[in-house]
């Protein structure tokens, strides 16, 4: 009965309730407090951090078998204490144990190499079965006939990383059985020995008290042992938790810096030599770019796909820190600025917006700035110049309606969604820098006139304030004509920057894709 309690109470309470959430709950923090991304782009971060999600009840598992094993040591030990008592080389049965640990020892090793080793193909089925069940996905999945050859792809990652994973399993079976039978002999063979010459002359009591002992201590040894093994097994898990932690740490400590952002831009923020590649990449995402943006300007980086725009906006809210070179917040580089400081002085929408689920749309809203998340003006203003009033009109509840229908809520449009994330990045009513990342890519045409004029103005209401500049990443370079300063990328170099009519004087790379669009518009 106490057996049965005490497993009721572990597995349940320990193992399945309080371990996994509290787990679960270090690594989302661990994962989604760090300063950079990195851990979230890099495949074989993505791995570690995958292992450890999906096992993270091995590590509470192997936290309790920890106590269980305690308790079998005591248990063991005084099997130990009677059996010296008959005769001292009993106690050679107990060293025996060693063969099946060391054998254990074998076999966890190859499990965890295959765990390794798969889980970049147990990343992929994952990702395509939530391609193929995500609804944005499926309708161009379905359009396209793909389904077959996803699912393909998905059983091929899934058969690759199950055979592997079951090869392991096997070769780990017969160390462990291998292990076991040696035990065994030899646990027969010396129990054989030693009673037959450490009882002659003794009573038939006593042999039977070391046959039973010895027999007691088999099944203690073996349970210990087997408790031992288990709780070595959640080193698996150990292992990428440890290394998560370390990682955050390391980051947390190169990252950080101390000093606060300034009140109000003087002078504005200058790359200085700014480079920077991905880890695992070779070839650079910015090379080598220095330029100025003036406090209060409006700045517009325009390049074709995969110049290394993104990079840039990325850079300049701490995502990554640049390789060499530096970038100086009114002569104070951003890397001694502190993080958290920095980015409460920073409103952005991203092209990829977040979408919360089961939020309202005031919360969804009111998210760009928590210290105001119940503040109905302000909502209402930002709602206002991202041009969405007319979304919140047509909501059932307006403002208080709960979004994302896959949790019972409304589903929006992309163009509704992408004005929500325009909103919440105007909630934020002082921010040094103010950045829009295609803020318009989902919009129609009047939208994005609406939409440009509005922050147009308030990036100059803004510079009036705090002296804060506004940076627009758009592929559209009509939008972008009335900016003080055009930054034009190519292969992550700075190619040309200045205003739209020097750009348009200096005839280079500007000229010539400002020419390609507008005879694309006017042929349209
Ligand atoms: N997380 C990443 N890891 C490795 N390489 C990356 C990563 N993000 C971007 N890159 C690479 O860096 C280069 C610049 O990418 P970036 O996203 O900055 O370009 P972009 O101009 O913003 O492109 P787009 O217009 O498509 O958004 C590209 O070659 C891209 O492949």
């Amino acid at each position: 009965m106490t057996a049965r309690l005490r497993d009721l109470i572990g597995n349940f309470l320990v193992v399945e309730k309080i371990g996994p959430a509290w787990l679960a709950s270090r690594i989302t923090h661990e994962v989604a407090t760090l300063e950079g991304t990195e851990h979230m782009e890099r495949g074989d971060y993505l791995d570690r951090i995958g292992l450890l999600r999906t096992s993270s009840w091995e590590l509470v598992a192997g936290m309790w078998t920890a106590i269980r094993t305690l308790f079998s040591a005591v248990q063991l030990l005084l099997v130990l204490l009677l059996l010296g008592s008959v005769s001292p080389w009993l106690l050679c049965l107990f060293a025996l144990a060693a063969v099946p640990l060391w054998c254990d020892s074998r076999a966890r090793r190859l499990h965890h190499q295959a765990q390794t080793a798969t889980a970049e193909k147990f990343r992929l089925q994952r990702r395509l079965f939530e391609l193929s069940t995500d609804v944005a996905a499926s309708k161009e999945i379905r359009i396209s006939g793909a389904t077959e050859r996803l699912l393909e792809h998905q059983n091929h990652a899934w058969n690759v990383m199950v055979r592997q994973r079951f090869r392991a399993r096997l070769h780990a079976f017969l160390w462990r059985l291998v292990g076991w039978a040696a035990f065994t002999a030899g646990f027969t063979a010396t129990l054989a020995f030693v009673v037959m010459h450490t009882t002659s002359g003794r009573s038939v009591g006593d042999v039977v008290m070391t046959v039973t002992l010895a027999a007691s201590l088999q099944q203690t040894v073996q349970a210990a042992v087997s408790q031992l093994t288990g709780t070595m097994s959640a080193g698996v898990v150990i292992e990428p938790y440890l290394w998560l932690r370390s990682y955050a740490e390391t980051d947390r400590a190169r990252a950080n810096g101390t000093l606060p952002p300034p009140p109000a831009l003087r002078d504005g923020i200058e790359f200085k030599g700014v480079c920077h590649t991905y880890p695992g990449t070779l070839h650079p995402a910015l090379q080598d770019v220095s330029v100025t943006l003036p406090a209060g300007s409006v700045v517009a980086v325009v390049g074709e796909y995969g110049s290394g725009k993104s990079t840039l906006i990325k850079l300049l809210g701490k995502f990554y820190q640049p390789d060499s070179g530096s970038i100086l917040v009114d002569g104070t580089d951003l890397a001694a600025l502190h993080t958290d400081d920095w980015r409460a002085r920073t409103s952005a929408a991203y092209q990829d917006f977040g979408r919360y689920p089961q939020t309202t749309f005031a919360e969804a809203v009111g998210l760009g700035d928590l210290q105001h998340i119940s503040n109905s003006a302000r909502i209402a203003d930002a709602v206002r110049q991202a041009d969405a009033d007319g979304i919140v009109d047509s909501l059932p509840n307006g403002l208080d309606t709960s979004l994302g229908r896959a949790f019972g809520g409304v589903d929006l449009s992309e163009g509704q969604w992408q004005k929500t994330a325009l909103a919440r990045a105007s909630m934020r009513q002082a921010p040094l820098l103010f950045v829009l990342d295609e803020p318009t890519a989902s919009l129609d045409a009047p939208s994005e006139h609406t939409i440009f004029e509005r922050y147009m103005k308030r990036a100059r209401s803004l510079a009036r304030s705090t002296g804060a500049i506004t940076v627009i990443v758009s592929h559209r370079f009509s939008t972008v004509a009335g900016s003080d300063l055009i930054l034009v990328l190519d292969k992550g170099t700075l190619v040309e920057h200045g205003t739209h009519q020097d750009l348009l004087n200096a005839d280079g790379r500007y000229a010539e894709l400002y020419r390609i669009q507008t005879a694309a518009y006017t042929l349209d």
